[in-house]
Parts: structure tokens; C-alpha cells; sequence
């Protein structure tokens, strides 16, 4: 709504007829200056009548509590609007933020201790055990109560408490400081309480976003323990642990992100002092980005080139003091900070760091995969590619986070649309909860089913991540090529479509949506990034397309694959759609040769275009260019298919009651079903399905609609987002969004004066200035 309106809706209500824009201006105005007393008897140049007056908050609690029941009176239809005018209930509602604080339990506005109806009903008419199902989600009965155990503990904490009132109206900097509160504190009781590793992640997810310090156990301590020699270990890694000192991962640089071997960062080595020389030579070299960089850390791994005797020997790992442990200020040489406001809330303080002429010792150089002598002999142990193995472990790391962003999300969503009732579905009945609408269900369902397939392929890759890790700190790193397709096409295709869900989401919240409070909004702009961090998402995609054409090309020579690509060297020739009647599109089975299929056709066709382009004398680098698109969009196709393919996989294996695993098969036959009617130009185009399938699909989808409508809420209930964590007034547990959403807007800054100093400063004078004015 622009200003225009907006000023017609608070002040006058919109009766434009008597004295709403742009009839204010019809009106005579007062031509006397705006006092006190005037205030309160004229609204909009109007006398009002005396019920009709405003008290100010000097008046008497009777007089308020009068106010605030004529307030409830309307809200719950007993007083009709049009018995007072409007004028006086907007005035009323702004008052009432005031009066409510001071009349404790009894007005409109205090959050009912009960679950809102609506909502309820929901949840009484679920097909299925929901704890069942959160026990899964959380890997056994056990861990839901360790899970719990943690919540409570945190949770009760003030500080936790007060949290997302300061994510949704602190300053950047109040929001930096409770970030680092909020670190601080959990590392303080991991050390007190002894938590495992596994309790210690339990317990950094429930904090929600926003860790000053996340990137100690995000990058630094998994980078020194995959960088590092035991010697080095035992003397970092151990005090990183202890939190004695803390560190980042400096890698990004304003000239380049994506391409690692352009990285202008030097380590130039001098053998005379056994010492690396570090310099950020250009403005392109300065260090950009990395997280808790700006104010937080002492410490960072700091990848450079490494240079000996004038050659060039690629990106390596540097260990560097960045600031003094008695002071934090920056060592000698060295500048950092923030790099500056950005898109949302700062959920990390991401900086940059120019280093000038930095000497630090040969043995800060991280040197489990590469090493220098103090000659300045250069050897490797392992291919240059093994200091990716932590860039490939945070790629596992996001694509589980993408399924915890989004399964917030679509809680907030699900549930929201229980309790929003809007518009007309039969004239006779009253207005509908807007989750009965087949558009609304359109708009969220997608992103249900997202959030559990992407919570049940994020697992199956976290598993084979750690079994192929255990292979690679042997030194074994065979497993790594194909681990790094795999992550990067997780990475991608996870944080890709969780922020299109989101976004969709969130409009389906309306104007709601677009408030912090409801929490949506905030989700979104923590998920943006998500696409760009640790790997662009176009890129990613582009380093699966080139696994797969290799792959392809291995399949061609008659090479049986195993692993991710198998289905490429299985026989295509006699492929027929699988899908006979309507019912064959709930089989899994064929749904998941369909994809099989469909990924197969893309890889192949773009393979033989570029092998013909190349064939044709255009340079290779040439040929892949003119084929992006295509790679990118075989790419995509590979990976909806893992991820089909793990979803149903999971339900096969799941050990639940026959009702859970049917919740779970509609849900999974939704997701597959959604992925070919939006790409269904690519499964026409290659074949895998026909014309009268496609009829049968989509037919299919509203039915799917239709039963996962009647588990909506339970089926995100089952996710168990405590409050704090979701912190959405709009999808809270008990579902009194109107409620939390009216206190929320009572702890606005903007709130806690009734006239804000502008109207002194600037709003008076000038209003006084056009009473005075003669046109
Ligand atoms: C919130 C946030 C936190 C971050 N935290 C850290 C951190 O802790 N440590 C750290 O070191 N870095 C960090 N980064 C940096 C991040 O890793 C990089 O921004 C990311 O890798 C993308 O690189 P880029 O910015 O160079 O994008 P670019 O590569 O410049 O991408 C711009 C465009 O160019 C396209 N493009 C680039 N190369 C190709 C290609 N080969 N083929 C086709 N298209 C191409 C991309 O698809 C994209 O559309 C962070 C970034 C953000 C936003």
C-alpha cells in the first residue's frame, strides 16, 4: 500500500466521502494552530462527538479500560465498527499498544494460553503418529529427547529469550553483539557440560541463525583438521578446541570467489629467515567476505599462492595471527573489518583483511598435503585438489542447513494458513482457513515436500561423506571425485530450490509475510546467500555436468559405472514410458525410471554436442561455452533424480507404522510428480513420458494435493521447530498469530514514544507552516 493510502487507512479510515485522501484536502482545515486540546477534539479538521474522543495516556485507567472494551467489543463483533467511527478505532489500536501494558490480561492483544482452534482441528484429524515421525527426523526416540533436554537447558536462558526480538528490531550492531553473546555462551557450556560433538551441533542448530562465531566450527577447526600435520595439530587445532583462540577461513578475495586459481594472496618464501612473506598486493587481493572476519576473530587459515624462487606453486593453507590476544586490535601489518551492511540481518560480521608484508614462520604453513622445506624444496603428499576436502564437508554441511531453513519455513506457512481465514469459498459458509485453497496448497506442498526429501538426501550424503572421509584421511582419495559431484550438486540443487520455496512461501503469507516478525521474511534473506557461499550455484552445476560427461564418455567404451552415474551404462535402447493408467503414477519405481531416463537423454545429447562441435574443429573450452545451458539443465536433471531416488529409497527402509510411511510415500509421490509437470517440456522433449501421461500426471497432482492437505500441519509439526527457534509471531505453536503479531508491534522502537521526535522536528513546523498558508 503506498503512503497515500496508508495515511487514508490510519487517520481517516478510508471514508473518503467525509474526510479520507484525497477529500482531507476538500476539507477546511482548522484554522487555528494544532494544540493539545485540539488534538483530541478534532480528527481530520472534524469535531468529534465526545464518546468519539480519544483519552491521551495522562487520563484515567477507567476511561482506557473503557477504550480497550469497546476495542474487544469490536473485535469479537459484539459493537459494530460503524457505531463509533472509525477514526476513533484506528486511534484506539494505536492507544491500545499503551493501554494494554497496563491493563495485564484482559485486553485484546494478550497471547491466549490456549492453542488457537483452528489449528487444533488440524492437528486432531492427522493420519499419523507426528512423534513417530519427529523421532525419525531426529534418528531415534532418544535423540528427540536429547534434543528436548537441549532445548530446555537453552531455552531458558534469558538471553536465548530475547533473542528474536533483537534479530527483528535491534540495530545491526545489537544484533552483532547478541550474536557473539550467543556464541560465546554455547561454547561456554560445551566446555562446562562436556557436550559430545553430536550435542554440541544439536545445540548450535536450536540457536537458529546468526553465530558471531560460527565459522571456529564451521571452516577453522574442520580446516585444521584437514590441513594441518599432527604436529601442527596438536599445538592449533587443541587451542581452537579450548577456545583460547579463534579463527576464520579466509579464502574469498574481491577479484575472486568462484576461481580458486585466480587468487591474488601471496605466500612468497625466504629461505634466509624461513619465512613466508604474506601480501594482498592489489585491491583485487584484499581478502572479501570471509565470516566472523570483520570483528570477531584472532585467528585465521589464510589461503595464498605460494611462491618459491619466483615460481608459482598453487593455493596453500597459511596459518596467521590476525589480531593481538591481549587487546584484539590488528597486528602489525595488517588491516581488517566489516566489509558493510548487506542484504537482511548480518548473521555473521563477514570482513576483509589486507595483509602487508606479514612474516610468519615456515611451520604456520599448513602442511598436511604439501610441504616446504627450510631449503624451500617443494613436495606434495596428495593432489592439490585434497585442500578441497573442506570446502566439499561445509557443501554437505549447507545441504542439510537448506533443509532446516526451509522446513522453519514452511512451518511458519503450513500453519499460518490454518489460522488465516480470507474471502468466500461457498457464499453460505464462513470464510474458509486459507489453506483450503487448491492455489495456496499449490504454493506451500512444493515446499513440504522439498524439505523432506532434501532432510532425507542430505542424510544419505552426510553418511556417505563420512564413510569416503575416513578413506581420505587414510590418504585415499579415490572416493573424492565423485564426492565432490555429489556435494556440489547437493549444494546447489538444495539451496537453489529451498530459497525459491521460500520466497514462495512467504508471499503466501501476504502482507503478513513481509514482516520480520512473521519470521519468513528473515528465513529468505538468510537463505539468499545460501546460493552463493561455498560455491555459486551455476557453477556447481556446471562442475556436475562435466563428472557426468566424463562419466558418459566412460559409459561409451562399454566401462560398467557404479556410484551416482550408474544409470548411465544401463541399456536406454528399448525404453518405453512405464506409466499404462493413471494409478502407475503413484509407483515410485516407475517415477524413478522416468527420471532415470529423462537424466539419461540430457546427458547423452549434450555429451554428443559437444563431442560433434569439438569434431568440427572448435576449441574445446570453445565448445563447452556454447553448450553451458544444456550442461547446466542435465546438471539439474542428475540431481532432482538422486534426490527422488533417496527420498523413496528412505521410505523403502523405514522402519514406521504403516501410516507414517503412507503420510510419507504421498508426499514423496507429490515431489516427484511436481518435478515433471514443472519440467514438463524436457520429459516431453526427451521422451521419457507422453501427452496422455503428462494428463495423467497433473490430474494426479491435484488429487496428491487433496490428501496431503488433510496431514498439512502435522506433517510440519513433525519437524518440532521450537518457537524461539522459529521466531514468527505468525507460526508459533498455538497459532494465535493475530495476537503475537499486535504484542510484537508493541516492542517496536518506533512504539515506545507516542510522538516520535520527528513530528517536533520536522512534522509540526510544517504542518503549522500550511494551516498558516493563505493557499
Ligand atoms: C554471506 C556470505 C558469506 C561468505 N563467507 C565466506 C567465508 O567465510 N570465507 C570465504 O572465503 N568466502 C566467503 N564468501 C564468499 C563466497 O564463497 C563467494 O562469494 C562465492 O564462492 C562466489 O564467488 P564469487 O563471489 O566470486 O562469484 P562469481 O564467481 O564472481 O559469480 C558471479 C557470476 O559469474 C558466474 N560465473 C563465474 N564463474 C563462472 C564459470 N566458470 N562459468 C559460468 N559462470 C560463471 C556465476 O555463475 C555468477 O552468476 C561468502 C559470501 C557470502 C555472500
Amino acid at each position: 500500500m503506498g503512503n497515500r493510502c496508508r495515511l487514508r487507512t490510519a487517520i481517516c479510515h478510508g471514508n473518503s466521502r467525509r474526510c479520507g485522501y484525497p477529500g482531507l484536502r476538500a476539507h477546511n482545515p482548522p484554522t487555528f494552530p494544532i494544540t493539545q486540546r485540539s488534538r483530541r477534539t478534532y480528527i481530520c479538521g472534524v469535531k468529534q462527538p465526545p464518546h468519539c474522543q480519544m483519552t491521551t495516556h495522562k487520563q484515567d485507567a477507567g476511561a482506557q479500560a473503557t477504550q480497550m472494551n469497546m476495542l474487544m467489543d469490536i473485535k469479537r463483533g459484539r459493537l459494530s465498527h460503524l457505531s463509533i467511527t472509525r477514526c476513533v478505532f484506528n486511534q484506539l489500536l494505536i492507544k491500545s499498544g499503551r493501554a494494554l501494558k497496563k491493563m495485564s490480561n484482559t485486553a485484546v492483544g494478550v497471547i491466549p494460553s490456549h492453542v488457537n482452534p483452528d489449528l487444533q482441528e488440524e492437528r486432531d484429524r492427522a493420519s499419523f503418529n507426528v512423534t513417530e515421525l519427529t523421532n525419525i527426523i531426529d534418528g531415534g526416540a532418544e535423540k528427540t529427547l536429547l534434543r528436548k533436554r537441549l532445548e530446555k537447558l537453552i531455552f531458558s536462558d534469558p538471553d536465548f529469550q530475547k533473542f528474536p526480538d533483537i534479530q527483528t528490531f535491534g540495530t545491526n550492531s545489537e544484533f552483532y553483539s547478541a550474536t557473539v553473546l550467543k556464541s560465546t555462551k554455547l561454547f561456554k557450556l560445551r566446555r562446562e557440560l562436556k557436550w559430545t560433538d553430536e550435542e554440541f551441533d544439536i545445540a548450535l542448530r536450536l540457536g537458529g541463525q546468526g553465530h558471531a562465531l560460527g565459522l571456529q566450527h564451521g571452516m577453522f577447526i574442520p580446516g585444521l583438521e584437514r590441513l594441518a600435520t599432527e604436529e601442527q595439530k596438536a599445538k592449533w587445532l587443541t587451542l581452537a578446541k579450548q577456545y583460547k583462540i579463534i579463527g576464520t577461513y579466509a579464502q574469498t578475495e574481491m577479484g575472486h570467489g568462484t576461481y580458486l586459481k585466480g587468487l591474488e594472496t601471496t605466500a612468497t618464501y625466504d629461505p634466509k629467515t624461513q619465512e613466508f612473506i604474506l601480501n594482498t598486493p592489489k585491491i583485487s587481493s584484499i581478502k572479501w567476505w570471509p565470516g566472523s572476519l570483520g570483528k570477531s576473530t584472532n585467528h585465521a587459515i589464510v589461503l595464498a599462492t605460494l611462491v618459491i624462487k619466483g615460481k608459482k606453486y598453487g593455493m596453500h593453507p597459511f596459518f596467521v595471527q590476525i589480531r593481538s590476544m591481549t587487546d584484539h586490535t590488528p597486528m602489525t601489518g595488517i588491516k581488517v573489518g566489516e566489509i558493510g551492511a548487506r542484504m537482511g540481518r548480518m548473521t555473521s560480521d563477514n570482513g576483509y583483511l589486507i595483509l602487508n608484508n606479514i612474516r610468519i614462520p615456515r611451520e604456520n604453513m599448513l602442511m598436511k598435503n604439501a610441504q616446504v622445506s627450510p631449503d624451500g624444496s617443494f613436495t606434495a603428499k596428495a593432489p592439490n585438489q585434497a585442500n578441497y576436502a573442506t570446502m566439499v564437508m561445509v557443501r554437505v554441511g549447507l545441504s542439510y542447513y537448506s533443509y532446516q531453513l526451509l522446513s522453519r519455513g514452511v512451518t511458519i506457512g503450513v500453519r499460518y494458513s490454518a489460522v488465516r481465514r480470507q474471502s468466500k469459498l461457498d457464499p453460505k459458509e464462513r470464510e474458509p482457513k486459507i489453506l483450503e485453497y487448491q492455489t495456496q496448497q499449490y504454493k506451500l506442498f512444493p515446499g513440504l515436500a522439498l524439505a523432506y526429501a532434501i532432510f532425507f538426501s542430505s542424510r544419505s550424503l552426510r553418511m556417505k561423506y563420512m564413510e569416503a572421509y575416513q578413506e581420505i584421511k587414510n590418504g585415499n582419495l579415490q572416493k573424492l571425485p565423485e564426492l565432490h559431484c555429489e556435494s556440489a550438486g547437493m549444494k546447489a540443487f538444495c539451496t537453489d530450490n529451498m530459497l525459491r520455496e521460500l520466497e514462495i512461501i512467504r508471499q503466501s503469507c501476504g502482507g503478513h509475510g513481509y514482516l520480520n516478525a512473521s519470521g519468513i521474511a528473515m528465513l529468505v534473506t538468510i537463505a539468499a546467500p545460501m546460493v552463493t557461499v561455498e560455491g555459486e550455484t551455476t557453477v556447481m552445476y556446471l562442475q556436475v555436468a562435466r563428472y557426468l560427461v566424463k562419466r558418459f564418455a566412460n559409459a561409451s567404451t562399454g566401462q560398467q559405472l557404479d556410484g551416482c552415474t550408474a544409470y548411465l551404462s544401463m541399456d536406454h535402447a528399448a525404453y518405453m514410458c512405464p506409466l499404462m493408467s493413471e494409478d502407475d503414477c503413484r509407483n515410485m519405481s516407475r517415477l524413478c525410471d522416468i527420471y532415470s531416463y529423462r537424466v539419461y537423454m540430457t546427458v547423452s545429447r549434450v555429451a554428443k554436442q559437444l563431442q560433434t562441435d569439438i569434431m568440427n574443429g572448435m576449441p574445446q573450452h570453445f565448445a563447452f561455452n556454447k553448450n553451458l545451458v544444456n550442461l547446466v539443465r542435465a546438471a539439474k536433471a542428475h540431481c532432482y533424480y538422486s534426490v527422488v531416488k533417496d527420498f523413496s529409497k528412505a521410505i523403502q527402509s523405514m522402519q514406521a507404522s504403516p501410516q507414517t510411511i503412507k503420510a510419507l510415500k504421498t508426499l514423496c509421490c507429490f515431489f516427484a510428480i511436481h518435478g515433471i509437470t514443472e519440467e514438463s517440456g524436457d520429459f516431453l522433449e526427451t521422451e521419457s513420458i507422453g501427452l496422455e501421461q503428462l494428463q495423467w500426471i497433473k490430474r494426479l497432482q491435484g488429487t496428491l494435493l487433496a490428501e496431503i492437505r488433510s496431514d498439512a500441519v502435522a506433517l510440519v509439526d513433525a519437524f518440532d521447530h521450537h518457537d524461539i527457534s522459529l521466531s514468527s509471531a505468525i507460526g508459533s505453536y498455538d497459532g494465535n498469530a493475530y495476537e503475537r503479531l499486535f504484542d510484537s508491534a508493541q516492542k517496536d522502537p518506533m512504539n515506545k514514544e507516542e510522538v516520535h521526535p520527528s513530528y517536533f522536528q520536522y512534522l509540526r513546523p510544517f504542518i503549522q507552516e500550511m494551516n498558516k498558508a493563505k493557499l
